[in-house]
């Protein structure tokens, strides 16, 4: 299979480094995280375990996954100081950029003083997230001061549980690994080499995560998964889907959700995830909104040959889960970060400052004219 025609602005098609951590489209539409399959991760993996092999360097084997859980299950407080800073961001405030700012706050309080404790910080930013966003989203909206120091077996299990402030069903908790688990990691995508690029310049963890959370806020990135829910919404059958869409491609309009920079004909996360939406749709009882989804993927790929990407079904699946539109991308986030801090480590391992060129396309000299004489 002939790969994507990677060429042109972007720095697309150009090898930016060396990675130990993952293949992203090299036969075209395939997904392999240190090797392993993303298909068969996300079917039986944990999203600890797959974090644990980005960041540790293999699979753990039980004794290990188990000790890492209770690691982590032991990192999850927030600490007074970023608490009274989480109070202070209004109702109205995006989530990312409450992730950002807690990040940012918790590098002040928890200060990485030297790369040797950088597994140390690491864990407890997967550890800390879930809560974080949560304790936010739960004291703006409802005036309530979760705890985030819950029984929750798992991250994907601390995720709903501090949402909705209650232990989670088991089928919402399975989702939720198989969803953290397709977003965990992703090559030089936007945000990680963001990352990658302040850890170059030997820049502190908190730094290089914060950095990469601002990176994958946007619509073009990890924000689609928001942008696709509120496109979607608004459509309550297939023809008017179909309709809307129709006239968005004539307006030349971008559907979030679609294409990608790398894969040519398929993203093989979607697969996965449209199977879980599909299966939490018929858990609620859904009359349209995993229909529309369809029917967009349908037209996009009759019209444009124009793919759903890893964002587009996590809408649904999550708007079944009773996740709010608004924590999507923090979701991410929460998955992301693993893949993020591997890389971090892994670029700290062999360094050496990013610093690329740049085509120079200004006036070749440029005439001094004193201020008073300035038109
Ligand atoms: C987890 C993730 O981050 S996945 C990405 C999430 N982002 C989105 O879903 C946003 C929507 N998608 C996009 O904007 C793009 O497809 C990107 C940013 C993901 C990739 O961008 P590129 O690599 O520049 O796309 P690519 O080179 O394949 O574009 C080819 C053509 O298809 C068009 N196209 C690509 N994606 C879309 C889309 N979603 N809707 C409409 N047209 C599109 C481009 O505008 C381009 O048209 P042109 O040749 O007339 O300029
Ligand atoms: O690789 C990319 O450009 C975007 C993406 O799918 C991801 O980061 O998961």
């Amino acid at each position: 299979m002939a790969e994507k025609k990677l060429s042109g602005a972007g720095l697309r098609g150009q090898s930016a480094g060396e990675t130990a951590l993952c293949t992203v489209g090299k036969t075209g539409s395939g997904l392999t995280y240190r090797g392993f399959d993303i298909k068969e991760l996300a079917d039986k993996a944990q999203f600890e375990e797959v974090a644990y092999l980005l960041l540790y360097g293999k699979l753990p084997n039980q004794a290990e996954l188990d000790a890492y859980k209770t690691r982590l299950k032991g990192m999850r407080a927030l600490p007074d100081a970023l608490k009274v800073v989480l109070e202070q961001i209004p109702a109205d405030a995006h989530p990312m950029d409450v992730m950002r700012t807690g990040c940012s706050m918790l590098g002040n309080l928890e200060t990485e003083a030297d790369f040797s404790e950088q597994l140390d910080h690491i864990d407890r930013l997967l550890a800390i997230f879930p809560g974080m966003i949560n304790y936010w989203y739960n004291f703006s909206h409802k005036g309530l001061r979760v705890n985030v120091e819950t029984e929750a077996d798992s991250i994907a299990e601390q995720f709903l549980w501090t949402l909705h402030d209650k232990k989670p069903e088991p089928l919402h908790v399975q989702v939720m690994h198989a969803s953290l688990v397709l977003y965990a990691e992703h090559e030089f995508n936007a945000s990680t080499f963001t990352g990658r690029v302040c850890a170059s310049t030997l820049s502190d963890i908190h730094s290089c995560v914060t950095g990469a959370i601002g990176s994958l806020r946007g619509p073009l990135h990890g924000g689609a998964n928001e942008a696709a829910m509120e496109m979607i919404e608004n459509w309550r059958s297939t023809d008017e889907a179909e309709e809307k869409i129709m006239g968005m491609l004539a307006r030349k309009d971008k559907i979030m959700g679609f294409g990608h920079a790398i894969y040519r004909e398929s993203d093989p996360r979607n697969a996965i995830i449209k199977e879980w939406s599909k299966k939490l749709s018929d858990q609620v009882g859904d009359e349209y909104l995993y229909a529309v989804s369809e029917r967009v993927e349908a037209v996009m790929w009759r019209e444009k040959k124009l793919f759903c990407n890893a964002d587009f079904f996590h809408a649904s699946a999550y708007n079944f889960m009773d996740i709010p539109t608004k924590l999507f991308t923090p979701i991410f986030v929460c998955s992301r970060v693993s893949g993020w801090t591997a890389h971090v480590m892994e670029q700290r391992a062999n360094n050496r400052i990013i610093r690329p060129s740049a085509d120079y396309t200004g006036p070749e000299t440029s005439e001094w004219v004193a201020i008073e004489d300035r038109p």
